[in-house]
């Protein structure tokens, strides 16, 4: 195998490799740009213009979508896979990821967008780097961008993996990216209805790419992740990178869910308290008129819509932060 095909290997032991560039028998070129970050570049005859953007790691502990990336490089490097797309595989935050924790000093992704600026530390670096880095993969005219930014979430889950797809003013979702979704495994998609501060946010909004951060179960440590099953996930991405359609170029969404964003909980101070059991699960109902969470002021926040779940409940999160996000199934979404 290329030693490139290592970059989880060099990036754990934070290393940087003695060759930067490498060539598979195949013609594929393999690039190392930074730390985590590796460019797949198939030979020009291969070429079908699609540019993939393949991140995990953005969350430090959330290590089942780290090893699968690992799995796909590896399958690269070993001449298993032949590209025939563009790829830039990339951790998003090896620091975190060496300590096992979701960050060091900071949410890696409330800092993109340009919001790193107001921000200082290893995480604001980094996010500022990892811009720079998908800025450059994306910059080639005339290509098909896509980015995956592959998650775990830090509780269980009713429903166990699931897309959210950001939010731009004016542009459609995209029904054939959907439909993917779908063929992939993932069971349901959370459709933003606002410009938000993560990486895929930034991707869709200011590169132009169709970008989902996906959440593929729940975080555990290296090696704990037998449970999670990648399966259908990982053969759409090997489809993907080979430049195959799973299923010929469907635009059924077959069983996807589709949800709204109905409000996000607002995390304001340490008063802050959220009315949940500790160990609910992501997508749970909540009814009509509970009392879900109250804040300084008198704040109250009470469920006001019928079918209202809630996910990502968590009011550990820093004053201003997103403790949580009310979704309800959406309707007449719009799609292209
Ligand atoms: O499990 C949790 O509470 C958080 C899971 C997580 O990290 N989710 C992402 C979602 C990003 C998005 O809204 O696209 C995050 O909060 O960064
Ligand atoms: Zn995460």
């Amino acid at each position: 195998m290329l030693a490139l095909g290592k970059l989880l290997e060099l990036t754990l032991a934070g290393h940087e490799p003695a060759a930067k560039i490498q060539l598979t028998p195949e013609g594929t070129r393999v690039r190392w740009l930074a730390e985590g970050a590796v460019e797949i570049t198939p030979p020009a005859a291969r070429d079908n213009g699609q540019d993939l953007l393949l991140s995990a790691g953005i969350h430090g502990n959330e290590t089942a979508p780290i090893e699968l990336l690992d799995r796909l490089l590896q399958a690269i490097a070993r001449n298993q896979l032949q590209p025939c797309a563009r790829i830039l595989f990339l951790l998003g935050n090896p620091a975190a990821m060496r300590r096992g924790e979701r960050y060091v000093e900071q949410d890696i992704n409330r800092l993109f967008n340009g919001r790193h600026d107001q921000h200082s530390g290893p995480e604001a670096l980094r996010a500022c780097e990892l811009e720079h880095l998908a800025a450059a993969f994306f910059s080639k005219p005339e290509r098909t961008r896509l980015h995956y930014d592959l998650h775990t979430a830090i509780r269980a889950s009713k429903v166990e993996q699931f897309a959210l797809y950001p939010f731009q003013e004016g542009r459609p979702r995209s029904r054939r990216e959907l439909a993917r979704l779908s063929v992939a495994g993932i069971e349901a998609v959370l459709l933003h209805n606002k410009s938000s501060v993560t990486f895929s946010a930034y991707t869709y909004t200011q590169l132009g790419a169709e970008a989902f951060t996906l959440e593929l179960g729940k975080a555990r440590p290296f090696g704990q992740n037998a449970l999670v099953n990648l399966d259908r996930l990982e053969l759409h991405m090997q489809a993907l990178i080979e430049g195959r359609e799973l299923e010929a170029a469907s635009d059924d969404l077959g069983e996807l869910k589709l949800f709204a964003v109905a409000r996000e909980v607002i995390k304001h101070s340490d008063a802050f308290q959220l009315h949940l059991p500790a160990d609910i699960e992501n997508f749970s109902e909540l009814p009509v008129g509970y009392l879900l969470a109250e804040d300084l002021s008198d704040t109250r926040w009470v469920i006001d819509e019928p079918g209202t779940r809630i996910i990502f409940p968590n009011p550990k999160v820093k004053n201003g932060l997103r403790a949580g996000i009310l979704i309800v199934p959406a309707e007449d979404v719009q799609l292209a």
